[in-house]
């Protein structure tokens, strides 16, 4: 019998989402978020879609190793394990992928030393992505792991937008460039995008609004991304949960030199302990709002400038774009917070875009249009599915050779 299941792992900082897959018809048997992981309060959602159970464990995970021996007992418990003959690969998410990787990879040493060597510049998720790679690599040696990066869909990118205006020469000898990141995302919604048109994807120009806890815009130029937000790191761009995005570099030197701040503690700082939380408290959308209804205005500020980073962007691909058939939002703050889609889109109308009220308002794991009919820009929620891009692509360069 031949393998069709891939397993993909999707680390982030402190979470572990994962889904396993059967690739002959893509769908999936089993799926489940890790998420605190580190802290006193991690919690496990496990799905197992077969036996349509769900289960819920409680109670501290160290770390990712942790999380995913406990994934492995939840599938085990199922008779999916990883043990399963039915498995054919392992299907990870790597963020950064730097300059080398522009593809997916088959996982060996030297593509983990690759990995490790980009952890300076993506302290927050190659160290998590690492860990998923070689506890896996652990528990099935035999199976072919595959790496899929967040780097690899902005590599098309001109040099126009990814070279900052930096000495040439120096940026080179630093690798210092803007790669950018969630593009296995960007690329599956600007692709899913075309689909919701009717159109083909080398046919329409949109701009994708990744807002998660991370947030990332792109411009998408005829299903090549030719612009996104995210740069060198994780951390410029968009106002996100906890990470400032763009400000003036000499805020750093101001910190340091007038602050005392030391190197570590700025980019603390900046990573963790700015954005939505380092503005009111709060990271997670639903409670900023919840804060707002009840006229808190240090959310309401917090909310403003998250708003305000989010049209100049639109506006910035507007320009770099040309024409924009859509523009379109996705991940958990996209997709479930009708409040920034309205607030984001809001004034737009001379630009050809607009929202429905109505629209905005429906919930949903559908794909969806959310502008009036006569909108010469369509403005839709097209929900992300890192997962079943990374399984497709891990089957595409394995399953081929099964
Ligand atoms: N119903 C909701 N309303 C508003 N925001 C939401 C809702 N559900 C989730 N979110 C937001 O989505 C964020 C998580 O998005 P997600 O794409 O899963 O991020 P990540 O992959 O970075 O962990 C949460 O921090 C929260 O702000
Ligand atoms: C690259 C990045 O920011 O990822 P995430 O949104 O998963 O933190
Ligand atoms: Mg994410």
């Amino acid at each position: 019998m031949t393998a069709t299941r891939v397993l993909v792992l999707n680390s982030g900082s402190s979470s572990l989402k994962y889904q396993l897959l059967d690739m002959r018809d893509a769908s999936r048997l089993a799926l489940g978020l890790v998420e605190r992981i580190g802290e006193q309060t991690s919690r496990l959602k496990h799905t197992c879609v077969g036996i349509g159970e769900t289960r819920e464990q409680n109670g501290p995970i160290a770390d990712h190793d942790a999380a995913l021996k406990a994934v492995a007992e939840e599938l085990a418990r199922d008779g999916i394990g990883l043990d399963s003959p039915d498995l054919l690969a392992i299907g990870h998410r790597v963020v950064h992928g730097g300059m080398f990787f522009t593809e997916p990879t088959v996982i060996d040493d030297g593509v983990i030393t690759e990995i490790e060597r980009l952890i300076p510049v993506a302290p927050l998720h190659n160290p998590a992505n690492l860990t998923g790679i070689r506890t896996a690599r652990a528990l099935r040696p035999d199976l072919p792991q595959v790496a899929v990066f967040d780097t690899a869909f902005h590599t098309t990118m001109p040099e126009s937008s990814a070279r900052y205006a930096i000495d040439p020469r120096l940026a080179d000898r630093y690798r210092v460039r803007r790669y950018g990141f969630h593009g296995t995302s960007h690329a599956y919604v600007s692709r899913e995008t075309a689909r919701l048109l009717g159109k083909d994807p080398a046919e329409v120009n949109v701009i994708v609004l990744h807002l998660g806890n991370g947030a990332s815009a792109s411009a998408v130029e005829r299903g090549r991304c030719v612009d996104t937000s995210m740069g060198l790191t994780p951390l410029e761009g968009l106002v996100m949960g906890t990470r400032s995005g763009d400000l003036d570099p000499a805020v750093i030197f101001h910190l340091a030199r007038v602050g005392g701040m030391s190197m570590d503690e700025i980019d603390t700082l900046l990573n963790k302990r700015s954005g939505l939380f380092g503005l009111c408290g709060d990271n997670d959308m639903r409670e900023i709002r919840r804060r707002i209804d009840e006229g808190d205005q240090e959310a309401a500020l917090a909310f403003d400038i998250y708003i305000h980073r989010l049209k100049k962007y639109i506006g910035a691909y507007y320009a770099v774009l040309g024409k924009v058939d859509a523009i379109v939002f996705t991940a958990g703050v996209g997709e479930n917070a009708a409040p920034v889609r309205r607030a984001a889109i809001a004034g737009l109308e001379g630009l050809g875009a607009a929202v429905d009220p109505e629209l905005n308002s429906v919930r949903g794991d559908e794909a969806r249009l959310i502008s009036p009919a006569s909108a010469r820009v369509a403005v839709a929620v097209v929900p992300t599915d890192e997962e079943l891009e990374i399984a497709t692509q891990t089957y595409a360069l394995v399953g081929k050779s099964n």
